[in-house]
């Protein structure tokens, strides 16, 4: 029942809610992964089954993939797709120029080639994701299998040269086994408080061998919709400027908010 979700589970739906409006019949969609992204793909489900709004979704993860399939989004591959006219998805964190962190749930690497790929990026996101800098959230770096302490090390090193706050890393476990990724790879979450050149140290991560990306998405998002717990919405265009704030009326009557709770 819509009662028994959080201020952060209504904020992630409408902002989701808010985002699906964003899209367009005939459009090929890249669909990101995460709790506020499942919000996002079951909107579009919804849209698809009741509205006939026909799209293609390339998903983002073996999660999303699933969860698209099974609300009636029909799923392509990127290279079928090769280009989409929009993508939106979750983030960890994002700042004033709408540079973010991803990886929480462990998808940057599919999320990053996607979002490169659409004309348009658009990130959904409670309030609680807003910073100033970016850094409180460890920033996940997604490093193949072999070798993998050594490119640790080499990594922990760098940071100490760079003088980025922090400096330690850790390997993302599942139970008592590392995280492997849809990728089959691993991920380190580097926790660094504060990251004060965002660009640079995306840079000079990926440079590092073993590295096979970082969770930085620096210029690549083009518009935050911000989700609230009480049903307000702001949307913020990076490329004109915009900003606009309303509320949306739906948030206790909407099927999906009163039928789904994860
Ligand atoms: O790897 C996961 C993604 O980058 C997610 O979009 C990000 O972690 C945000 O997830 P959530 O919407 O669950 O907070």
């Amino acid at each position: 029942m819509a009662g028994e979700l959080s201020p952060i589970d209504k904020a992630k739906f409408v902002a989701a809610k808010r985002a699906a409006q964003f899209v367009e019949d005939g459009m090929r969609v890249g669909l990101g992964t995460g709790s506020t992204a499942a919000w996002l793909v079951r909107c579009l489900g919804e849209m698809v089954r009741d509205d006939g709004l026909r799209i293609k979704g390339v998903p983002t993860s073996s999660r999303t993939a699933e969860l698209a399939r099974g609300v009636g989004i029909e799923v392509i591959s990127l290279d079928e797709a090769k280009w989409l006219d929009l993508t939106i998805d979750g983030a960890d964190e994002f700042d004033g120029s709408l540079n973010l962190i991803k990886g929480g749930g462990g998808a940057l690497l599919q999320e990053k080639i996607v979002a490169t790929a659409s004309d348009q990026m658009v990130v959904i996101a409670d309030i609680g994701k807003e910073v100033e800098s970016l850094g409180a959230f460890p920033l996940p770096v997604e490093v193949i299998p072999f070798g993998w302490q050594t490119t640790q090390a080499l990594i922990e090193e760098t940071l100490i040269s760079m003088d980025v706050l922090g400096r330690t890393s850790t390997l993302r476990m599942n139970g008592d086994v590392p995280y492997i990724t849809d990728e089959g790879n691993h991920i380190l979450d580097l926790h660094l408080n504060r990251i004060g050149n965002a660009r640079q140290l995306a840079l000079v991560i990926n440079q590092m061998p073993g590295v096979v990306e970082n969770g930085l998405f620096i210029d690549i998002c083009d518009a935050v919709v911000i989700g609230y717990g009480d049903g307000r919405v702001e949307v913020r265009d990076i490329n004109d400027g915009t900003v606009a704030t309303e509320r949306l009326d739906f948030v206790e009557s909407d099927n999906l908010f009163s039928d789904l709770s994860d």
